[in-house]
């Protein structure tokens, strides 16, 4: 293009361009005139405009039925009542007079025309008419305008603009300190015959005129604010984008996108003009730039889109031939794709429909290209700087059958035999365009859960990492805390070793200031802590617990969990505190949801207890079973919890609450193991004392092995007749009963309900331990991401 060949014009001269949409009605010719108002007046205005509303397809009809003047004569009177309504709602009556007459001579001459065969000249109407309306509004605002036909100046020849013939005919038709309304659509060629510019020719228009007054700016006014990262009407959540790189805005030109055409493109390539893209819906925002190589922000360079093109087919030609994409795009005013290269010979995707034109035209070039019937449905992803692999695209498409897939540094495109669905351009469009939300996790407990906990961390952040971030924002014990961005996992040990004292109200701030979503992993055993938690929700977390303390609060305080999570949109995850990984709460769930009612909960739940039971022989002093069992990670931070049936007590009053039961905890009979007293002081001060308990328990494992029995220490619920009644205790059972065939540490869960009474529903297996118990945490960490990532149904977390 040879800018420097073009008229020389004001370089302040501003070109905007309406299109049929933003001129089908007096409002909308209003609100044009509203927004050229606000327009810098220092500045030459120059206004492109495309026939008002459906105008041109009303022309095509007439033109398709000339031959039926019935049917033809028809159309017009039909065509004139719409425009005279038009001219007389948006003119004041004196203006609306001359309008009417012109359009009405225009209107009175079609049938000459067309038998003429001048279609071009008929399809001129609805320009005509919308250049010269605009301006008489204009006149009337006391503005001084005048409607200028482009086919006064404009010049193409073979398809490419006459810069230097346009250029001295523009002059003649430029009149100083005046508002030129030009119609879009048209021009005229070398041999002065009208000639129309095709599929949004205005815009092409718009931006020729642009270049031939060496423009500013270029203002494309439409129907949508931006251009997004993927179709709108299909995908919710596309991203309106505020600047556009030129490259990547010729690149989505030709890959069909409808907001710009690869023509509209051309006239301002290398040049300083700012085009933009706005809506004259919403002229107060402030659209789209699409920014020119000198005018573009490092920082905003390439943007991610998402963008399909259906019906298209493959032509396969000689690498070496003389013939770009670009000139059979332009031939044919349709878009043609080069595919990334692959092997030798280059592939061109264009529409299906004008694939025998654009065979014949490359014949006629001798250019042999090898046609690939087939009909495909492209999908393209334009990436954005930085992105990362395709993998998981590529995973989700392979069930789509992709059946060619072309890519280099700037584009992927998926071949496919159908086209997508919206929910699957949705998908591909949160994998590869949407920034990838970032969960911020806040783990509190350090210790023998905790460890194993951040262990497996590594682990789940590969796992998620294709979709969702997890962050370590926090570590803490009692004593310390680091609170960092992003810890590292290899590193957390180090850095706590050196964290600071933290007080409740510096963490709670912390965590309020950290970007959602977030979740607190509550793996302390400490009642304080758990009292924190409405503050925790009110800072935004999302709750998970492997402590008991909270869910076992009393139920004023529960319940005001409870309310802090319903006002917050929180989620509290707990499915630890009762059979440690085993699914309990989560089983229970299900089936209510599912419509059955729970009758009775019962089994064995404690696995230090089902360890120490199980192991214990009489060989040697019970107590020092527990001290295994403590080192093997199984019981509470202070065993006598355990031993004093504290915990299974706790554990039942969970369940009780899961299944909707307002019980307290001493609602639940609790017959202790450990003997009364041992439970005061300290833990030295019961290691003093320990043989109280060995003679205890060898009393009663020596009457239950008389007997032929079995101790197991069991919690039972029963909701019989809408009366709640809970217990739990050392119980003698005999060998045949289905509690006493267990692994050591093994929990039971009998579940009796409306589906499963006579035979009922047990859950069974390791019910404590470090890793059994960190596994569960994970499980209820994966809930929670999947549900923000929208893979399960949940309330809108990601706020
Ligand atoms: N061990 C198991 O099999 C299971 C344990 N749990 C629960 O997991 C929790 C942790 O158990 P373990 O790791 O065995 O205990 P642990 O004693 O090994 O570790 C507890 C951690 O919490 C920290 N901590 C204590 N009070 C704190 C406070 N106020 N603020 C911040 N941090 C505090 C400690 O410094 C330590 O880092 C307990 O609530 C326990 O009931 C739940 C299910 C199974
Ligand atoms: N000490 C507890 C650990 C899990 O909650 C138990 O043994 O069940």
């Amino acid at each position: 293009m040879q800018v420097q060949a073009k008229a020389q014009h004001s370089n302040t001269a501003q070109v905007h361009k309406f299109g049929g949409s933003s001129l089908a009605s007096a409002q909308r010719f209003a609100a044009v005139a509203d927004i050229l108002q606000q327009q810098n007046c220092q500045q030459a205005l120059w206004v492109v405009v495309s026939a008002p509303g459906d105008t041109t397809d009303a022309l095509l009809a007439i033109i398709a039925v000339a031959e039926d003047t019935a049917a033809r004569d028809a159309a017009l009177n039909a065509l004139q009542a719409q425009l005279t309504a038009l001219v007389q709602q948006t003119l004041a009556a004196e203006a609306a007079t001359v309008v009417t007459a012109q359009l009405q001579q225009w209107l009175a001459a079609v049938p000459d025309a067309l038998a003429q065969q001048r279609v071009n000249d008929v399809l001129a109407i609805g320009e005509r008419l919308s250049a010269l309306l605009l301006s008489e509004l204009l006149k009337q605002q006391h503005f001084n305008a005048v409607a200028v036909d482009a086919r006064d100046f404009l010049r193409l020849k073979q398809h490419q603009p006459d810069w230097t013939a346009s250029a001295e005919l523009l002059a003649k038709y430029t009149q100083p300190g005046c508002i030129h309304v030009v119609t879009g659509y048209i021009a005229r060629d070398d041999k002065g015959r009208s000639i129309t510019l095709g599929r949004n020719g205005s815009d092409y228009s718009a931006t020729l005129l642009g270049a031939l007054v060496q423009a500013a700016e270029v203002t494309i006014w439409t129907d949508v604010k931006a251009i997004y990262s993927a179709d709108p009407r299909k995908v919710a959540c596309a991203i309106p984008y505020s600047q556009v790189s030129w490259q990547q805005a010729c690149q989505l030109a030709q890959l069909g996108n409808p907001v710009l055409h690869a023509r509209t493109l051309a006239p301002l390539t290398g040049t300083d003009t700012v085009l933009q893209v706005r809506s004259s819906y919403e002229p107060e925002q402030s659209g789209c730039c699409v920014a020119q190589p000198s005018n573009t922000q490092p920082s905003a360079a390439q943007q991610g889109f998402i963008t399909e093109l259906n019906d298209v087919t493959l032509l396969t030609l000689h690498q070496d031939i003389a013939v770009t994409a670009e000139r059979l795009a332009l031939e044919l005013q349709q878009p043609v794709i080069e595919l990334p290269q692959q092997g030798d010979n280059l592939c061109w995707l264009l529409p299906t429909v004008c694939a025998e034109q654009a065979l014949a035209w490359l014949a006629e070039l001798n250019v042999h290209a090898v046609w690939d019937t087939r009909r495909y449905c492209a999908v393209a992803w334009l990436k954005a700087d930085q992105a990362e692999q395709a993998t998981v695209a590529d995973q989700l498409l392979q069930q789509y059958a992709v059946l060619h897939r072309y890519e280099n540094a700037q584009q992927l495109i998926w071949l496919l035999p159908e086209p997508l669905s919206a929910a699957v351009l949705q998908q591909l469009h949160q994998q590869l365009i949407l920034p990838k939300p970032v969960l911020q996790l806040v783990v509190a407990g350090a210790g023998n859960v905790g460890a194993e906990f951040l262990s497996m961390l590594v682990t789940q952040q590969q796992r998620f990492d294709s979709t969702l971030k997890l962050n370590l924002a926090a570590v803490l014990n009692s004593r310390q805390a680091v609170l960092g961005s992003n810890i590292a996992l290899s590193q957390w040990q180090q850095q706590l070793t050196q964290g600071s004292h933290w007080t409740a109200e510096q963490l709670t701030s912390y965590v309020a200031a950290l970007p959602s979503p977030k979740v607190l992993v509550d793996i302390t055993p400490s009642l304080d802590f758990a009292r924190l938690y409405p503050e925790f929700i009110a800072a935004g977390c999302h709750i998970i617990s492997a402590n008991k303390q909270g869910v076992t609060l009393p139920g004023a305080e529960y319940q005001q969990i409870k309310q802090a999570l319903v006002q917050y949109k929180r989620q509290w995850f707990s499915n630890t505190t009762c059979g440690a990984g085993i699914p309990v709460q989560r089983t229970l769930q299900e089936l209510l949801s599912a419509g059955d009612t729970i009758n009775e909960v019962s089994g064995i739940f404690s696995g230090t207890l089902s360890w120490l039971l199980c192991q214990y022989d009489g060989s040697k002093p019970f107590s020092d079973f527990v001290l295994d069992a403590q080192q093997a990670g199984l019981t509470e931070p202070d065993p006598r919890d355990d031993l004093s049936g504290k915990d299974v007590q706790r554990k039942l009053l969970v369940l009780a609450r899961e299944l909707g039961v307002a019980l307290e905890l001493d609602d639940i009979t609790l017959q202790p193991l450990l003997p009364a007293g041992l439970e005061l002081g300290s833990w030295q001060d019961f290691w003093q004392q320990r043989d109280i308990l060995d003679t205890e328990l060898a009393t009663v494992f020596a009457r239950a092995n008389t007997a032929g029995k079995v101790l197991r220490y069991v919690a039972s619920l029963s909701l019989e007749q809408g009366k709640a009644s809970a217990k739990v205790a050392l119980e003698l059972v005999s060998a045949e009963h289905a509690l006493a065939a267990i692994a050591p540490c093994d929990n039971v869960f009998v579940i009796r309900s409306g589906w499963y009474s006579a035979n009922p529903l047990v859950l069974k297996g390791p019910g404590a331990g470090r890793v059994v118990t960190a596994g569960g945490l994970h499980a209820d960490l994966a809930v929670l991401i999947n549900q923000l990532i929208g893979k399960a149904t949940a309330p809108a977390l990601l706020t």
